[in-house]
């Protein structure tokens, strides 16, 4: 199989793009060929596949133009990837898919308005629903606990003093699948500064990523949360281990999200495997 493809990356949360605009090249999208593709040894190497097709190609109702059918990199679906849409968007701008610099994109959790200003995107991401909190255990037997919240997909966020208390992150920790029987992707955020937090992730799906855009957002909310509605802070700076992005708590429930996007490769595949 012959087919297009382009690398991009998010704050380092890297993604393999298949532009697919009919949905007659990739078909069903298989979860074996996108586990191959973002392997990085058999394949490019990715935390996920964004293909680029159109919601009617998928039978989905929505306002947009372009609907980004997202994958995790074990092949899994997920309702919605924050850096991911960012790249989409990216994408779009510079192929001439969309001819001004906002617009809608499509996603399992419903469409996402962008607006590109520069080398910075910002999307808002819609509401958000939080939780109590359950326990998270690392593979290195540390017990934690963590705050329930929902940024379209699922997250639960712990606060920790030190990042290095998350361990190395190699499998998945231990979670209470009572809570989150779908799985969950797991942060573990350390404050710096008022309105300032840096965080790592291990993602559903991907495993330990160098971003996650869902949850920043999971975790300037849950940070909001616990400094209380008089202490919290209009915009949150996010670290990640591959930048920073800002979160912002608007006023009509929403949070937005705003970082970087960058394509950095594209090439034709014959698929051999
Ligand atoms: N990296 C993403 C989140 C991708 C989906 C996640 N792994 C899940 O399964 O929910 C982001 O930037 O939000």
């Amino acid at each position: 199989m012959t087919f297009s493809w382009l690398k991009g990356h998010g704050t380092e949360n890297d993604f393999v793009l298949l532009p697919d605009h009919d949905g007659s090249l990739h078909g069903e999208l298989d979860a074996q060929f996108v586990a191959a593709l973002c392997d990085r040894r058999r394949g490019i190497g990715a935390d996920g596949v964004l293909r680029v097709i159109t919601p009617a190609a998928l039978g989905i109702d929505s306002d947009a133009a372009w609907f980004m059918d997202y994958r995790n990199a074990d092949g899994s679906i997920s309702e919605m990837c924050g850096n991911g849409v960012r790249v989409f968007a990216r994408h779009l701008l510079e192929e001439g898919l969309v001819s001004d610099d906002e617009f809608l994109v499509g996603t399992r959790d419903g469409d996402k308005r962008v607006v590109v200003d520069g080398d910075q995107i910002r999307v808002d991401m819609g509401d958000y629903v939080t939780g109590g909190t359950s326990k998270v255990t690392t593979a290195e037997g540390a017990t934690l606990e963590a705050r329930e919240v929902h940024t379209g997909n699922p997250h639960a966020v712990a606060f920790v003093d030190d990042l290095s208390s998350a361990g190395a992150l190699l499998s998945e920790p231990e979670f209470d699948r009572s809570v989150y029987p779908e799985g969950v992707n797991i942060e573990f955020v350390a404050r710096r500064a008022h309105g300032h937090v840096a965080m790592r992730v291990h993602e559903r799906g991907s495993g330990e990523t160098r971003s996650c855009g869902t949850g920043a957002c999971a975790v300037a909310i849950a940070t909001a949360l616990a400094d209380g509605q008089d202490a919290a802070a209009p915009r949150y700076r996010v670290d990640v281990p591959g930048g920073t992005v800002l979160v912002d708590l608007t006023s009509d429930g929403h949070v937005h999200l705003t970082g970087p996007a960058v394509i950095v490769a594209s090439g034709t595949m014959e698929w051999r495997a």
